[in-house]
This record gives C-alpha cells, sequence and structure tokens, in this order.
C-alpha cells in the first residue's frame, strides 16, 4: 500500500540528507507510528507519500503506483485517496464546520447530493453530530481536530496520514483522539500517524517504525516508542544538599547556643559542607503518561465507516490496485 525504496531526500543547501536509504512497506489496514527526535525526518516522509515533494534518489510507490510516473495534473485525484491531518488542523477559519468538511468534495468535483449525504455521514463518524453550524473558534481544540479528521475521510481514503494530530491537545482529548483514529483503522482504513507521543505508543503496541537522523533505525511489529532520552523535560530546580544544608544550619545554631561549651571548628564546618556537595543528583521526572483506554472496537457497528468506504476497498480508475 506504501513502500519506500532506498529512498533518500536532500534539501537545497543543506549538507546532511532528511533522509538516507529509508526503506519499508506498509500494508493495507495497518496502524504504524513513525517516531523519531525533531528533525529526524518524519514529516519529510508523511510529504513523499502525499506526492507534495519528490525523493532525490530512490522511489515512492502509494497505492500502487510509482508517485516518479504520477503527472502532475494527476496529483490532486491521486491525493483524494489520502487523508491527512495535522496538529495545527488547518480548518478555514470563515468557513462552518459543514463547509470545512464539504469543501474538499466540492473542489474534486462531487454532486450536490453526494456532498449533503457524506458530509454528515463524516461527522457523525467522528461525533460532531449537531455542530455543522458552528465556527471553527466556537469549538474546543479536540472537536477542531475531529472535524480536520471529518474532512479528512469525507473522500474515503484508504490512507490516513496523521502527523502530531495530538500535539496541541491536552491528555484527556488526545486520548479520545487516539480512540477515534484507532476505530477508524479498525473499519479498514491504514494509518501512518508521526508522533512524540510517547505513551501512545507504549500502550497501543502497534508497529512502530522509528527515525534516526533520517536513517530508519528500527521497524518493530508491536513496538513501544523507545529511547526518550531526545524528549525535552521539565524538572523541578533541584536545592542541591537542600537536607545537608539544613542540617549544618541547625548545628550551627546549636553551636551558637553551647559555644562556651564546645565550639564548632573550621575542619567541622568544612567536612559537612563536602558532605553536602557531595548530594546525588535528583532522580529526574518521569514523562507524563496518558492512559489509553482503547474500547472494543465492533467493525459492524461502524455502519457509518462502512458507508464512508472505510472498509472496503474503493480503487477506481485513477488508481490502481494496492498490496
Ligand atoms: N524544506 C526544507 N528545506 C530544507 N531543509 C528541510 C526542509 N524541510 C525539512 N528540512 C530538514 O530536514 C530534516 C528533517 O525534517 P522533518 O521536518 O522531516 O523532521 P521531523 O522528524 O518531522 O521533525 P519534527 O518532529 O520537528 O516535525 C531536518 O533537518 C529539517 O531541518
Amino acid at each position: 500500500m506504501i513502500r519506500f525504496e532506498n529512498v533518500t531526500k536532500r534539501y537545497r543547501g543543506t549538507k546532511r540528507p532528511a533522509l538516507a536509504g529509508v526503506d519499508f512497506e506498509v500494508q493495507r489496514g495497518e496502524f504504524v507510528f513513525l517516531v523519531g527526535a525533531s528533525g529526524s525526518g518524519k514529516s519529510s516522509c508523511l510529504r513523499l507519500i502525499l506526492r507534495e515533494d519528490v525523493p532525490t534518489t530512490g522511489r515512492v510507490a502509494v497505492l500502487g503506483r510509482d508517485l516518479r510516473s504520477l503527472a502532475n495534473r494527476k496529483v490532486p485525484y491521486f491525493r483524494r485517496h489520502i487523508g491527512s491531518v495535522f496538529q495545527d488542523f488547518r480548518l478555514l477559519s470563515s468557513k462552518t464546520v459543514f463547509q470545512n468538511v464539504a469543501f474538499t468534495l466540492q473542489v474534486t468535483g462531487s454532486s450536490r447530493g453526494f456532498v449533503q449525504q457524506a458530509v454528515p455521514e463524516a461527522l457523525a463518524l467522528v461525533g460532531l453530530e449537531g455542530k455543522e453550524k458552528r465556527m471553527p473558534h466556537e469549538l474546543s481544540g479536540g472537536e477542531q481536530q475531529r472535524v480536520a479528521i471529518a474532512r479528512a475521510l469525507v473522500n474515503r481514503p484508504q490512507v490516513l496520514l496523521a502527523d502530531e494530530p495530538t500535539g496541541n491537545l491536552d491528555p484527556a482529548t488526545s486520548v479520545d483522539i487516539m480512540q477515534l483514529l484507532a476505530r477508524i483503522n479498525a473499519g479498514g482504513t491504514t494509518v501512518l500517524m508521526a508522533t512524540h507521543e510517547a505513551a501512545f505508543v507504549d500502550q497501543m503496541q502497534r508497529r512502530v517504525i522509528e527515525l534516526k537522523n533520517g536513517e530508519m533505525v528500527r521497524d518493530e511489529t508491536h513496538g513501544g516508542y523507545g529511547d526518550r532520552s531526545m524528549i525535552p523535560q521539565l524538572a523541578p530546580e533541584q536545592e542541591r544538599g537542600a537536607a545537608a544544608t539544613a542540617a549544618l544550619t541547625a548545628v550551627q545554631e546549636v553551636q551558637r547556643q553551647t559555644e562556651s561549651l564546645q565550639p564548632l571548628t573550621a575542619d567541622m564546618i568544612a567536612s559537612m559542607k563536602a558532605a553536602r556537595d557531595a548530594q546525588p543528583p535528583a532522580e529526574p521526572a518521569t514523562p507524563r503518561t496518558h492512559p489509553v483506554l482503547l474500547p472494543e472496537v465492533d467493525v459492524a457497528e461502524l455502519g457509518v465507516a462502512d458507508r464512508l468506504g472505510l472498509s472496503a476497498a474503493d480503487d477506481d480508475e485513477e488508481v490502481g490496485p494496492t498490496s
């Protein structure tokens, strides 16, 4: 369904390639996490799949098509089969929820009847019934991302690409969005998601492809996030040797009170300072974790998804048979 064959991407004016010799294949119906530090090449991969860019060397094939040989005029038709969602939602601020979802269908020439049927179905799938007339600024972040997902799905794509879809959302809303993506995948849509959300990757135990400096360093069927050392963490400012300092102050107080009996010597104070400085550093804070309670998915219940073509092949003459 998506195949990278020895793909290298070198941007103009850069020394190091953004992607170097990347090789992988994603099968129909898979849910794949693309992980790696900032700048490791995740978004570059997604851009190549969407044919927003082309590899410097190597080959990218999507839905049975070699994207090198895809004529520019056919790119919009090709993209109908690939839904995409991003961290920043990318909604049209002057259009209602309905109009945002309908827009993609209208620009690709869908009939009015199809728009009137498909848009409410897509909004129902993401749980936004009744909010068709709202403007984006009248929605929460999670609801805006749901509109973006409905828009991505309304064309009945076979593949959904998600670039940090929970990056702007609070933990509880992020869990909702992950559950939605898992449900969409259970309905048959292939999902490829670039993320830094270590907890989701660890808990969902799906396939994980990891990039490091543009190279693929891991491809695991049921993987976790892996190395978190590149995830920046805020730890509370540590008071170095606070306990030892308090003890020294207390001893000095006692010493002042009993000065006439037993003066504290300079050597004693120096050895206590040395003990304070030798305090071990505090443990780093553990990264935040969001428990993901994935629902039992009854695919048969996803009647709307079926009607949207999410559980069935939807090939047409523009895109050939898929792997
Ligand atoms: N248009 C561009 N021109 C030049 N260099 C680019 C361009 N786009 C990306 N790069 C570089 O390519 C490398 C990979 O970038 P990419 O955006 O794919 O990484 P990423 O893993 O998605 O990062 P992040 O997690 O921060 O989104 C980086 O070094 C980046 O600076």
